[in-house]
């Protein structure tokens, strides 16, 4: 975040080196066979030092390191001056350059705990005081709608960060869920998502969330009119929107213009990034799904791994960790994407939410000082919840020509330990097995005893595994709101590193812009074809032809 170019800090150079020269020698097999205690030393067991007890392990021995390697991507991360730029972020310094903000999300979570000079910091409490009392309200029933019934459905109308963080909370934390309150989440400008979602509410018992950072996202302000258009259609009165609206913004002007009442508000800061934002208002979905002390857990778990990011020295440092072996993958050797594997169908959004954490975060080419990166920045994410991966995409990862390093997560036990927990034997059997043969794979000599003589040489060619796979796991003893805290603000902490090392600003999202720009010039010439002006051919092409078979 220096905005230096990482390529020049010295440890740089050395890994490129020691890349060059020790590939070939970097075999997982040999590297576990060498060292019985290759676990113990690259596992480490993460346990809260303040609020809620939660623990997890991350075993990272699966990696193509060694410890001088581990130590020279520690020496990178002091050359990049990850610990300088990690206090500038908690002192509320204005680390965001471009947009010249500070970047606070960890100051949502913090219940008084660090010093953060910051204006806004000092309101959060009230906000989160609000939260509790208004969600507590709906939950008991307290709150009714404009016909004296009290609300069973909310729709949350949001997108991005103000969709995807309560999107996959919610999902995560199921288990802790009033199951007689329904939950909707609307994004997409696609008439068809609030069109399905309205089918199916009841406008004297639901809840519209209108949820925008800036309350300006012409997807979330065209969603929110039509909810409000088809609220009234029944309702008649405005005064009634004031029961059944409620806003999540920093924008209280564009709030109160859109016709809710500035008490139905719940405020938040320009020091929250959007992918940051699920701990703010934004979460009010959350906490209205699993109630608001759930929520609260949710964000102490979260300060957890704040105070161990900011006290703990790199080389135990979990997202430090974590960050530095993303970097040898993705800047050595070359990998392109990074796969996020949980074991647990709750968290089957995780990977969808952290696109948006990483690739809006860090994909980016221009460093904090302006100059193009030579080196690859942020990883493509993605991935699925296992063991569905598994009947798809895993015979690329195991046999296919890319690397893909993997983070398996699970935990040890289950919300739902049906059949005397067999699902759960049977799907963690797969969490250990798959980084196992990721790892080590299967050699010609097995195959070849497996299939006796006669076999094709094609045939046990095709039936080998090269192994070297690498993978990180971890493992947390059960899907708790404060567990999940700490795991999301563990990957927050890491790609904050991996910014800072790649000299990147990772809390801008300029890249975002020059799509809604032309859509809205294109949006305007919609209606004739001799109005199509100013294109190339292609996309002209696309008009025309869109032109000429619409129905409207
Ligand atoms: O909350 P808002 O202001 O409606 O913004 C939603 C999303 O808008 C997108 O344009 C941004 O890239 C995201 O970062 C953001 O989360």
């Amino acid at each position: 975040m220096s905005g230096k170019l990482a390529s020049e800090y010295p440890s740089w150079k050395k890994l490129q080196h020691i890349y060059d020269s020790e590939k070939s020698k970097l075999i997982l097999k040999d590297l576990f066979d060498q060292d019985p205690d290759r676990f113990s030393k690259f596992s480490v067991e993460y346990a809260s030092r303040s609020g809620p007890d939660v623990t997890f392990l991350l075993d990272y021995s699966k990696n193509l390191i060694t410890q001088p390697i581990l130590d020279t991507l520690l020496g990178l991360a002091k050359e990049a001056e990850v610990e300088t730029y990690r206090d500038k972020m908690f002192a509320g310094e204005h680390i965001n350059t471009s947009e010249d903000r500070s970047v606070l999300h960890v100051a949502l979570r913090n219940f008084n705990d660090f010093q953060i000079q910051e204006a806004g910091v000092s309101e959060v409490s009230a906000v989160l005081e609000h939260m509790k009392v208004f969600s507590e309200s709906i939950r008991s029933g307290e709150w009714k709608g404009y016909t004296g019934k009290t609300i069973n459905t909310i729709v949350n109308i949001g997108i991005g960060g103000s969709d995807l963080g309560p999107v996959m909370v919610t999902e995560a934390l199921k288990p802790y869920s009033k199951r007689d309150l329904t939950a909707h989440f609307v994004s997409n400008i696609d008439g068809t998502h609030i069109a399905e979602t309205l089918r199916v509410c009841d406008p004297e018992r639901t809840l519209f969330i209108i949820a925008s950072k800036t309350f300006t996202t012409q997807e979330t302000i065209t969603n929110a009119e039509t909810a409000k258009d088809w609220f009234l259609s029944t309702a008649k009165d405005k005064a009634h929107v004031a029961k059944h609206f409620v806003a999540l913004s920093t924008n209280t002007k564009a709030v109160t213009a859109f016709g809710i009442d500035e008490k139905n508000m719940f405020q938040f800061w320009d020091w929250v990034g959007g992918r940051y934002s699920l701990w703010s208002a934004i979460g009010l979905s959350i906490a209205l799904v699993i109630g608001y002390d759930n929520f609260e857990q949710l964000l102490k778990g979260a300060h957890g791994m704040d105070k161990h990011f900011k006290e703990t020295p790199l080389d135990k440092n979990l997202p430090v960790l974590l960050a530095l072996v993303g970097i040898w993958y993705n800047d050595f050797y070359g990998a392109q994407t990074h796969a996020l594997l949980p074991y647990d169908q709750y968290l089957h959004k995780f990977a969808d939410y952290f696109q948006q954490g990483d690739m809006e975060s860090n994909g980016k080419t221009i460093t904090k000082g302006g100059h193009r990166v030579n080196y690859e920045t942020g990883p493509i994410i993605w991935g699925a919840a296992g063991t569905n991966g598994q009947h798809s995409f895993y015979q690329l990862v195991h046999q296919g020509t890319k690397l893909i390093p993997a983070d398996f997560i699970a935990p040890a036990s289950t919300h739902n330990p049906i059949t005397n927990s067999k699902h759960h034997r049977i799907l963690l059997s797969n969490f250990f097995a798959q980084p196992e043969a990721l790892a080590f794979g299967k050699t010609e000599e097995q195959v070849k005893k497996e299939l006796g003589s006669g076999a094709s040489e094609a045939l046990i060619k095709s039936k080998v595994f090269e192994g070297n796979k690498p993978s990180n796991s971890i493992m947390f003893p059960l899907l708790t709101p404060a567990t999940l805290g700490a795991v999301i603000a563990l990957y927050e902490h890491k790609i904050f590193t991996q910014g800072v090392i790649w000299g990147i600003n990772s809390f801008d999202q300029m890249g975002v812009e020059l799509g809604k720009v032309l859509a809205k010039n294109i949006l305007a010439q919609l209606e004739k074809p001799e109005d199509v002006v100013g294109h190339d051919s292609s996309t002209t092409g696309l008009i025309h032809y869109y032109q000429k078979y619409r129905k409207e």
